[in-house]
């Protein structure tokens, strides 16, 4: 995979503070990647996110966004790059789209024109065509003082797109939403992505955001605690999966586990099977004795941050 956005060695030390906020951090995505950087309060994302999209100088470190260096070629990485803060930045005294007008003509993406039916046909089909996809295409042409926060968030997302940024920075972006808000923005950020093999990059406080990442990155205290794929992480910090199975006859069931080779420890007349590369269902598929009963337990990435953290703390 072409890599899109390279980080060595990352260091940001703020002026009058004792430790740096970013502490030597390395990690590369790939181009059209799902790539989400978790980590407690303070624990140098927003930092760091901010290095990436060129807001924030860096103490140390070489940082290239699409083969772009971000302080010596800045203007082209902000030139590939749509960015989502936490605070929403619109003015609500003008319509959607004459937002989003006034973005791309600051930014150089299309000449300024009083009235949207003047604007380039290209405007107008990209417009269109986003508007469309994140579910904003009836309020268009609406005052942005009367929107819902969701609303706001898919007008930002859609701004940010306007200029086909191969990547997409959102730190933090479904903060204040409500579970349905934030449900159908990832639905149509996903349909985007997969439309326009754009890469996302995501902070959030929200763990369920990250499980469909491919990588997740956890920082803690400026470094880098763990790095892979969901399914990697859960197994690094919450060890072999399990499941519980019972039997009216356990012993038979025992004899089974045994002759399949297959590890277990007795638990409140149940046994508590581990599997790692096998699914559960691999394993079941291949017992003869009836169950009785039957548990699979899930980890969640929820589990893998909060073991994370309880590990940083006795430390
Ligand atoms: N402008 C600043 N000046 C000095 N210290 C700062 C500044 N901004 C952040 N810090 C410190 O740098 C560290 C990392 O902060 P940062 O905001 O990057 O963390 P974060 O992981 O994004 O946290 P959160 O989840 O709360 O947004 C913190 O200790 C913070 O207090």
């Amino acid at each position: 995979m072409e890599t899109i956005i390279q980080v060595e060695n990352l260091k940001k030390k703020y002026k009058n503070s004792e430790r740096a906020a970013v502490d030597g951090i390395s990690f590369e995505v790939g181009k059209g990647e799902f790539f989400a950087l978790l980590g407690p309060n303070g624990a140098g994302k927003t930092t760091t996110i901010s290095i990436l999209t060129t807001t924030l100088s860096k103490t140390e470190g070489m940082v290239k966004i699409a083969g772009y260096d971000v302080e010596k070629e800045a203007s082209m990485v902000r030139q590939n790059v749509g960015i989502i803060f936490q605070n929403p930045s619109l003015d609500l005294d003008l319509t959607a789209e004459e937002n989003i007008r006034l973005h791309v003509s600051v930014y150089g993406v299309y000449p300024y024109r009083p009235f949207y039916s003047m604007m380039p046909a290209a405007y107008k089909q990209r417009i269109e065509e986003l508007a469309e996809i994140v579910g904003i295409h009836e309020n268009l042409f609406k005052k942005v003082k009367g929107f819902s926060g969701g609303m706001k968030r898919k007008l930002e997302i859609l701004r940010s797109l306007m200029h086909k940024p191969q990547i997409l920075f959102l730190d933090e972006p479904t903060q204040g939403l409500d579970a349905s808000a934030r449900q159908s923005l990832w639905a149509y950020l996903q349909k985007i992505r997969k439309e326009e093999n754009m890469t996302i990059f995501l902070t959030t406080h929200y763990l369920e955001e990250a499980e469909e990442a491919d990588r997740v990155c956890m920082v803690t205290k400026g470094k880098i605690a763990v790095l892979g794929t969901p399914d990697e992480i859960k197994r690094q910090l919450l060890g072999d999966r399990s499941m519980i199975i019972g039997a009216s006859d356990l012993t038979e069931l025992k004899e089974e586990l045994i002759s399949l080779q297959t590890d277990f420890t007795e638990v409140n007349d149940a046994l508590k099977v581990t599997y790692q590369e096998q699914t559960p269902q691999q394993l079941l598929s291949q017992l003869r004795t009836p169950l009785t009963r039957l548990e699979i337990h899930q980890p969640t990435l929820e589990e893998a941050y909060l073991e994370l953290v309880q590990q940083n703390e006795r430390e």
